[in-house]
């Protein structure tokens, strides 16, 4: 376990009318782990991410929770440590990657000052010439040659940038890399390159990845585990090929019913009726009552609590038809694959449908998934 955080929350703002940007959130990063983070705008994966990072500005505050980094140096209390500390760590052992990151680079430096600059910094072991090697080497782990060192930013793509702001995190070699939608502003072929890249070091380079997006299909073909977030809360954990084929929570199997499929037996796109609530008053009981064609009356009374379900790999939801008790409908009961654990990673997203729509006990489906 690299990351630990266990009933964070977050407020914007103090009177009755604070928004609940964060409800309780419980979450666990392995070593190595890439664990996405979905869920529709709104329902507070950024804030989230701010919070652990201890990034989070006014009105936002962090009003419960705890949050433990276990590095190889030693334990740390995100929540509790000095700034001094966290500025260290954030460089050193917990890089952030947000959102705007690619235009976070300085205008007027060229990319092979601004990879310098950071081993100057936090490196003073490195030389002049070693310092210039390794911002060269960096820049090859993402796919860059070393003659862009003497580029400046608006001479590179935004893909290329996306990249150089990839190699700067990885500079001081972190074990946690936090990612928030790092691609959202690319095209998808380049979304796709950058991130099959970041799986392959992750492969060789051992840093856990918490990756953020609204883009569920993503994060199947990508990350190990999922966590699902609805109006602050996480409301479903699963590793992800499980979660995939064996939604437990309505919400996660709404989501999944908003991308269609490119190949297999053709299915009608159902989506999630309604929108999000307003996190200033989330409706009694379930935040997702109004919005769930499963709901009971307990779940307009009482909300749920995120709980552990049997299962081959780590999961929970939260939810009163997974209770004991309770039934729930066959859509949230469907059996888990076979391999669950395994990560898909697909070429494309139809891959990833397929599996979707497929037999989960198809041998044919069952290699390619593990070959994958
Ligand atoms: N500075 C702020 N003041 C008040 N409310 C805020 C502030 N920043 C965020 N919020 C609210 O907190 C909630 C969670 O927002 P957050 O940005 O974390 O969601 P998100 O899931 O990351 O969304 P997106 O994908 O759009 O970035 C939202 O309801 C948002 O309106």
């Amino acid at each position: 376990m690299v990351l630990e955080v266990t009933g964070l929350c977050v407020d914007y703002g103090f009177s009755e009318d604070a928004v609940h940007g964060v409800v309780d959130a419980t979450l666990t990063l392995r070593r190595g782990e890439v664990l996405g983070l979905a869920g529709e705008s709104g329902s507070g994966k950024s804030t989230l991410a701010y919070a652990i990072t201890r990034l989070l500005r006014a009105p936002g505050v962090i009003t419960a929770g705890d949050v433990r980094f276990h590095g190889q140096d030693g334990d740390y209390d995100l929540l509790a440590a000095d700034g001094e500390t966290m500025r260290q760590l954030r460089w050193s052992q917990l890089a952030v990657v947000f959102q705007s990151a690619m235009n976070a680079l300085n205008p007027v430096l060229t990319v092979g000052s601004q990879l310098t600059d950071v081993l100057k910094a936090h490196r003073p072991d490195l030389d002049r010439h070693a310092r210039r090697d390794r911002a060269a080497e960096l820049l090859g782990l993402v796919g860059i040659t070393s003659d862009r060192l003497s580029s400046f930013p608006h001479e590179l793509s935004g893909g290329m940038r996306q990249r150089v702001m990839i190699a700067m995190a990885l500079a001081l070699e972190p074990e946690v890399l936090i990612m928030d939608e790092p691609t959202t502003a690319l095209d998808v072929v380049t979304q796709r390159e950058i991130l099959e890249e970041l799986v392959g070091l992750r492969d060789r380079l051992g840093f856990a990845v918490l990756f953020i997006t609204h883009d569920l299909s993503l994060l199947i073909e990508l990350a190990d585990t999922i966590a699902v977030m609805y109006a602050g809360r996480v409301v479903e954990y699963a590793p992800a090929t499980a979660l995939f084929r064996s939604p437990r929570h309505p919400y996660t199997a709404g989501l999944l019913n908003s991308f269609p499929s490119l190949h297999g037996k053709r299915v009608a796109m159902t989506g999630i009726p309604g929108s999000p609530p307003d996190l200033r008053h989330v409706p009694a009981g379930c935040p997702f009552n109004p919005r769930c064609r499963h709901a009971l009356d307990v779940c307009r009374r009482e909300a749920p609590t995120l709980l552990e379900l049997p299962s081959a790999g780590r999961r929970a939801a939260s939810c009163w038809l997974q209770t004991e008790g309770y039934i729930p409908p066959e859509a949230l009961a469907l059996p888990e694959p076979t391999h669950a654990g395994a990560r898909i990673v697909a070429r494309t997203g139809a891959l990833a449908a397929d599996l979707r729509n497929s037999d989960p006990q198809d041998p044919q489906i069952e290699a390619a998934g593990s070959a994958l």
